[in-house]
């Protein structure tokens, strides 16, 4: 992971810093929002957040991103320290091409998984191994995870990130993403609450 450069970024919540990293096997850019001293070895809270353009940047009802983007965000301004990797793994790695082919199938009655395994995907194909140097780069070793995936947590701890805490992160459950979200949890296993 080649790191390329940094810059403020002002949001609603706080002034974060953003820095850009390329995977020089993929030319896939990612992303890292810093605030605070995220380097002084203390668990660090966290949002690793993989890209969904619809939910993230157009308002998407169909799943919980958009909602779980701004409020990781809100958190690690509220606490004034904190760090959120932007890992561009859109429709969990099948791309934005196969994520609306797949959101076609769902209308048509298929869940979120069934899709994926009609246009010929596993259910997940993403990986995680690239956040270890990126939050290397702010000597990052151990985070206070807001996230329901069980799958996410695995995956950090494989590569040697030590998650401290899970923090839940539940909101915008609503008509549009009801399916979406049971899918989560009795196929993917996601730590999910029946009502908000
Ligand atoms: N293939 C596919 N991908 C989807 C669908 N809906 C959302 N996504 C993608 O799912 C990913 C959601 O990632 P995350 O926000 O990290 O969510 P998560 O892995 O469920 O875990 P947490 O939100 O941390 O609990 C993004 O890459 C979205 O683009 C869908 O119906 N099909
Ligand atoms: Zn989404």
């Amino acid at each position: 992971m080649d790191y390329i450069a940094s810059s403020k970024l002002p949001t609603p919540w706080a002034e974060f810093s953003i820095h850009i990293f390329v995977d020089p096997a993929t030319s896939k850019e990612h992303l890292a929002l810093t605030l605070g001293d995220v380097s002084d070895g203390k668990p660090v809270l966290a949002r690793v957040h993989s890209e969904c353009l619809t939910g993230d940047a157009l308002f998407s009802q169909r799943c919980d991103c958009g909602a779980q983007l701004e409020t990781a965000l809100r958190a690690i301004a509220t606490e004034g320290r904190g760090v959120l990797l932007y890992l561009r793994q859109e429709g969990r790695g099948i791309g934005l091409v196969n994520k609306i082919r797949a959101y076609q199938l769902q209308d048509a009655g298929a869940d979120t998984v069934e899709a994926n395994e009609r246009l010929g995907f596993p259910a997940d194909m993403r990986r995680y191994d690239l956040c270890k140097p990126m939050l290397a780069k702010f000597g990052i070793s151990a985070l206070r995870l807001m996230t329901n995936n069980p799958r996410k947590v695995r995956a950090m701890e494989k590569i040697g990130v030590q998650v401290s805490e899970r923090i839940p992160i539940q909101v915008n459950r609503n008509p549009f993403n009801e399916n979406y979200l049971s899918t989560k949890a009795t196929k993917l296993g996601h730590w999910l609450k029946e009502r908000l």
